[in-house]
């Protein structure tokens, strides 16, 4: 599991470790981490390569600029923009003199256009907004890979948002910690390669914000089977979903399900012919009533938002098993109030809005994915998966988590299907719900980029790679033999 931790909080740790070493070792030893990066992105040739640094006024250029010093003793030719001459870090600034930076403060878009690669030093952790005009204008001009200080300049550090001009990163060196813009939306993408410099700030910095899984805890949680299971002792997942009009939600959904664990699948709606034919291992009946004991319901999916889909959703809710309700379900628990009331608050539920679905439910999600999440998890005493790139599931008891997706070929018709189906499937083998969110979420996005390939996917080839994501995802887990 990585930990993630909001600007806040690695500024009280970094205060914290700054009152307790000496004076500018923190900058130097964090300076050391991205000059070593720079070499690797420039090696196998270092000597008389061009590095252009762009320097704002803060930490964050100085930090570009220390590394600027360090790279000038292995011989790099490196030039600094200064954005703000008059506050440009001091001591930085003196270091790449000492060794014979060249500094400029106007003209420099040659020395960005030349440069084998740049260093973006603009802002840092104190950024606000996008990058302003004359940092914009430069940025523009440049083609070499670009190399980014803490975090690409221009893009929200809490939230990953940008809403404006901003730096697109080759690669980004994060000092101390990972931060929300580096799993977070638009901005985890603008982060490129992210590399991790300890600067010695992991004991200062207490519980993460926000955790993201790793393909090898979603392996050791994921259920197995062991010798005394049986198909009943392993979870019964009943799906309730689809209609005349949506099939193919239903089979999507029930598909997932039977893939993603051993136990038993309940199907109960109008597809159940369509099931019958296509998934023949699963349990088909017409009804949530006439449907048996499960230890966990989907429901939603096609189901659509009438008055029958409306007595269906309060009969699942009334069912006193865990539930995972998305698309059709969310819609109508929006709609209707009354609804919550048919379910028993110490049951967990998981609701998996994309934002359209969260809008009706909670108000627009904003750029704070995670607090929009948080908030409403808290409000309905749910976990909220929040859909898109980065996913987000948050717990009414503050935990988040964020899946950030490595690409975005899950986002097709159909898939959300596939993963209520997944989460579905968790929920019934008794996973906490909110891992089991995060777990489903993970599987589902690699089984698209497994299906992908590199074109795009129908829901139905994504579904299909369900099987080999969890094969990759067991090895992960697996200790590595010598
Ligand atoms: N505090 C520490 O001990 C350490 C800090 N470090 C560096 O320090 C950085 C934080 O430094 P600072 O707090 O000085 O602030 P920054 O360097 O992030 O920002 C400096 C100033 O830029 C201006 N600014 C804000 N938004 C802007 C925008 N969109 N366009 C242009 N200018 C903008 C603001 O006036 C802000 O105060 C971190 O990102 C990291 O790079 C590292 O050296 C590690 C140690
Ligand atoms: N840009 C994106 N990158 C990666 N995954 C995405 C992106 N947009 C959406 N997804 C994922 O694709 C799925 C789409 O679900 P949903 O919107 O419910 O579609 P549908 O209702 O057609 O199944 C979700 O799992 C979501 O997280
Ligand atoms: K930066």
């Amino acid at each position: 599991m990585k930990g993630v931790w909001t600007t806040d909080h690695v500024r009280e740790a970094e205060n914290r470790l700054l009152a307790r070493v000496p004076d500018g070792s923190l900058m130097r030893k964090a300076a050391f981490g991205l000059a070593t990066v720079a070499l690797r992105m420039l090696a196998p040739r270092v000597t008389g390569r061009r590095v252009t640094l762009l320097v704002g006024a803060g930490n964050n250029g100085g930090d570009a600029l220390w590394a600027g010093a360090f790279l000038r003793r292995r011989g790099v030719a490196v030039t600094a923009v200064l954005l703000a001459p008059d506050r440009a870090h001091p001591e930085g600034l003196a270091a790449l003199r000492k060794t014979g930076g060249r500094v400029i403060t106007e003209d420099a878009r040659e020395a960005v256009r030349a440069a084998d690669l740049v260093i973006d030093g603009i802002v840092g952790l104190s950024a606000r907004g996008p990058l302003r005009p004359a940092a914009a204008e430069l940025v523009e001009q440049v083609s070499a890979p670009v190399l980014a200080v803490d975090l690409p300049s221009g893009v929200e550090p809490d939230t990953g948002a940008v809403n404006g001009p901003a730096v697109t990163a080759t690669a980004t060196v994060t000092f101390g910690c990972h931060k929300p813009v580096h799993v977070l939306g638009e901005g985890a993408k603008r982060c490129g390669e992210v590399h991790l410099v300890d600067i010695g700030l992991r004991p200062e910095l207490g519980e993460p914000d926000i955790t993201v899984l790793e393909h090898a805890d979603v392996g050791r949680l994921w259920p197995v089977p062991g010798p005394t299971d049986d198909k009943y002792t392993q979870g019964v997942t009943g799906i309730s979903a689809g209609s005349s009009a949506y099939p193919g939600a239903a089979w999507l959904s029930t598909g997932a399900a039977t893939l993603a664990t051993s136990g038993m699948v309940r199907y109960a709606g109008p597809a159940a012919e369509a099931i019958r034919a296509s998934w023949p291992e699963v349990i088909t009946t017409g009804s949530v009533a006439d449907a048996g004991r499960v230890q966990a319901w989907v429901v939603g999916p096609g189901m659509g938002t009438g008055a029958s889909a409306k007595e269906v959703l309060a009969q699942v809710l009334e069912a006193e098993v865990p539930v995972c309700a998305d698309a059709d379900a969310i819609t109508l628990l929006a709609k209707h109030e009354d609804l919550w009331d048919a379910r028993d608050p110490a049951t967990p539920m998981v609701l998996t809005p994309h934002d359209r679905e969260f809008a009706r439910l909670a108000g627009e999600v904003g750029d704070d994915r995670v607090a929009a999440a948080l908030r409403a998890a808290k409000r309905f005493g749910v976990v909220v998966l929040l859909k898109g790139h980065s996913t987000v599931v948050a717990a009414p008891d503050g935990r988040a988590l964020v899946n950030p997706a490595r690409s975005s070929w899950a986002a097709t018709a159909g898939s959300g299907d596939v993963l209520s189906g997944l989460i579905g499937s968790l929920l019934a083998s008794g996973m906490d719900p909110w891992l089991a969110a995060g777990c489903a979420a993970m599987a589902h996005e690699l089984a698209g980029e497994l299906a992908a390939e590199g074109a795009p996917i129908p829901a139905g080839a994504l579904l299909r790679q369900v099987p080999d994501a969890i094969r990759v995802l067991r090895a992960a887990a697996e200790p590595v033999t010598p």
